[in-house]
């Protein structure tokens, strides 16, 4: 049935709490299939010349990214290049060592590969300050997991891993013998008119109009770390593309109206595992299931300085994307997950 009205009240006092527990800027735009937008924003995208945030503002997406990287080996899927339940040695021979790993248990995260960034960002301003201007090979960062246990058998239960889409981003290129920019741009950026995204590693520069993100310090109390300025190239295929709410909200009314893959594939992206809690993981994508009992499909997004949600409706007929400018602030970040229940569960009918 009809969803209930977002809840803009509602929608703003989460945004003023976000900025209450430390975020500088916040806004949260929703996007409805009859062309209806809403929009709440609270703060700055920039602490020094206190400029106000905005949708046009551009940000780093941090794992949303997660969701293109999926959709353009789901495209490459229906292209017959490759099948979800081929193993990853037989497309990059000799990159695991254990060749029971499939395309499919990589894009659900149950490769059992271990997360790089777990001990990459142990202590947080360290790590991100020791890798920030870094360039590193897709090879590099998978061989960083491979020098840890694994966390699992393949094909065993959930277990979030970047591993798992740095070596998606390695299947795209090796497919396709294009740059993963290339891929984003000809598949998903172009078509669909995307203006505000931009896959520019290992540049470090957001190009034009964005919200600055700023790092919360693992020590209490501490100054938060402008952390706009980074090659985000410990993350690539897994986490560095750049965009808008805007343009988030169009990518995915598009993609789960069915307007980037066939209705297979897109049925593939959307055979869940559970991921705990409320949520569920297909390929490249969650799926949450919110106080109201309305299930929504996206990602969330955590890289230095910035917080995402990005999630629509069954068939896109309602999209909200969400931004705090901070991040390594787990409070921010589930205050945050308070716009889902705005937008999509909007006010109780009293
Ligand atoms: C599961 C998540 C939330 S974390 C995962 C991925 N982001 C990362 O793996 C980067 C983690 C380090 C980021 C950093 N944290 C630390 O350094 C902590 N010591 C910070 O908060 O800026 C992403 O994005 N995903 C979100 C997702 O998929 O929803």
């Amino acid at each position: 049935g009809a969803l209930p009205t977002p809840d803009l009240t509602g929608l703003r006092g989460v945004l003023r709490t976000a900025l209450k527990q430390g975020a500088p800027g916040a806004l949260a735009r929703i996007d409805h299939a009859d062309g209806t937008v809403r929009l709440a924003t609270e703060g700055v995208a920039d602490r020094k010349t206190r400029r106000a945030i905005g949708d046009a503002d551009r940000f780093r997406i941090g794992s949303v990214t997660k969701i293109f990287t999926a959709t353009v080996l789901l495209q490459l899927v229906d292209e017959k290049k490759l099948t979800l339940d081929s193993s990853v040695n037989r497309h990059l021979p000799g990159l695991l060592p254990d060749s029971r790993i499939t395309v499919r248990h990589v894009l659900s995260h149950r490769s059992g590969l271990y997360d790089y960034t777990n001990e990459m960002f142990a202590s947080t301003v360290p790590g991100f300050e020791a890798v920030r201007t870094k360039a590193f090979t897709l090879r590099q960062l998978v061989e960083r997991s491979l020098r840890r246990p694994r966390t699992g058998a393949p094909g065993a239960g959930y277990s979030y891993s970047n591993t798992n889409f740095v070596i998606a981003g390695m299947l795209v290129r090796k497919l396709t013998g294009h740059s993963l920019r290339t891929e984003y741009q000809q598949r998903i950026i172009e078509p669909l008119k995307l203006r505000d995204t931009f896959y520019v590693h290992p540049a470090t520069e957001i190009p034009g109009r964005h919200a600055r993100g700023y790092l919360t310090p693992d020590q209490a109390g501490a100054a938060l770390v402008d952390a706009t300025r980074q090659t985000a190239s410990w993350a690539q295929s897994a986490g560095a593309l750049i965009s808008s709410t805007r343009d988030l909200n169009t990518f995915l009314t598009a993609l789960l109206g069915g307007r980037l893959t066939s209705a297979a594939q897109l049925a593939q992206m959307q055979r869940w595992v559970p991921a705990g809690g409320s949520q569920a993981y297909g390929l490249g994508l969650r799926r949450r299931t919110l106080s109201c009992g309305v299930s929504v499909y996206g990602h969330t997004g955590a890289v230095q300085g910035y917080y995402t949600y990005a999630f629509t409706t069954k068939h896109g007929g309602r999209s909200l994307s969400a931004l705090a400018t901070t991040s390594n602030n787990g409070t921010v970040l589930n205050t945050m997950l308070g716009t889902l229940e705005s937008a999509f569960c909007g006010k109780r009918s009293k």
